[in-house]
């Protein structure tokens, strides 16, 4: 039997950018140009085969209507990432991105990691937001960006695998060699539970900034030296800290925790 990962993510941004569509290609991968306007907030599962795995998105859809505004913590209050949508043909809808990403700043999880997706990138040809300025935002805040069409199902399975590296899974894994009730076995089972992460090689290249993220200590800065071991496998070290990143292709990455001082 496969074991299961679950990340629960919400999905925030301004009415009519294309949040609900978005989900909706993900998870059905269907597009209706008729979409309703989201009441309050939806909720939709999606679960996708990794490696050994099973990784399954709890996705919070919220609605972006300015009278919704007041639900919004409700649901990413409980979420290890957002994916904050922005319609690249609307300079309006980059705006209220920032406002939302001011607001996660102030109120969200402390870890939260962010997305930013550049919604109906089918219609570039009246696009109002330059996709340099969203990665210049982006860079600026530590988040992903990408520019994605709902509509023609462009870069959505990659918006939703590019959170999976940079988040620490809300459920650990719990297969392996480990027994439940030894001494040894809990042990390292806590340990996994809160360092082990995904990673997607795609984004290995930005596994430096997300490390900012990541690491339990914020003076950590995104590893001076990746070494490659094998063609799956490579090991980043930090130049002053004992951290050591492991990192297999479509297999588990862990961080080893710095040993606290004496
Ligand atoms: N051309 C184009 N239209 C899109 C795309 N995604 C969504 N739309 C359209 O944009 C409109 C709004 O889409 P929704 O998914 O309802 O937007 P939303 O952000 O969920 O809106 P709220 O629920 O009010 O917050 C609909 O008419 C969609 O068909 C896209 O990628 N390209």
């Amino acid at each position: 039997m496969m074991a299961i990962r679950e990340l629960k993510v919400c999905l925030l941004g301004d009415t009519g950018v294309g949040k609900s569509s978005i989900v909706c290609r993900f998870v059905q991968d269907h597009f209706d140009h008729n979409i309703s306007p989201t009441i309050g907030a939806s909720f939709m599962t999606k679960t996708v085969p990794c490696g050994n795995e099973l990784h399954k998105f709890l996705i919070w859809d919220t609605a972006g209507q300015e009278r919704f505004h007041s639900l919004a913590p409700m649901y990413y209050r409980g979420s290890a990432a957002a994916v904050i949508v922005y319609d690249i043909t609307k300079q309006d809808s980059f705006h209220t991105l920032k406002k939302w990403v001011k607001e996660l700043k102030e109120h969200g999880p402390e870890n939260i990691v962010m997305a930013i997706a550049g919604n109906k990138c089918d219609l570039s040809d009246i696009r109002e937001v330059p996709l340099k300025d969203a990665k210049e935002y982006a860079e600026s805040i530590g988040a992903i960006v990408v520019e994605t069409s709902a509509k023609n199902a462009i870069n959505i399975e990659e918006l939703f695998q590019g959170i999976t590296p940079c988040v620490f899974w809300s459920s650990p894994l719990h297969s392996g060699p480990q027994k439940a009730g030894s001494a040894d076995g809990s042990a390292r089972r806590r340990k996994r539970s809160t360092l082990s992460l995904k990673c997607n090689l795609r984004f290995l290249h930005e596994l430096g900034d997300f490390l900012r993220f990541m690491s339990p200590d914020p003076t950590l800065g995104p590893p001076r030296k990746w070494k490659q071991w094998s063609n799956q496998t490579w090991e980043a070290k930090h130049a002053n800290q004992p951290a050591v990143l492991l990192i297999e292709a479509h297999g588990p990455l862990y961080l080893k925790k710095p040993e606290p001082p004496p």
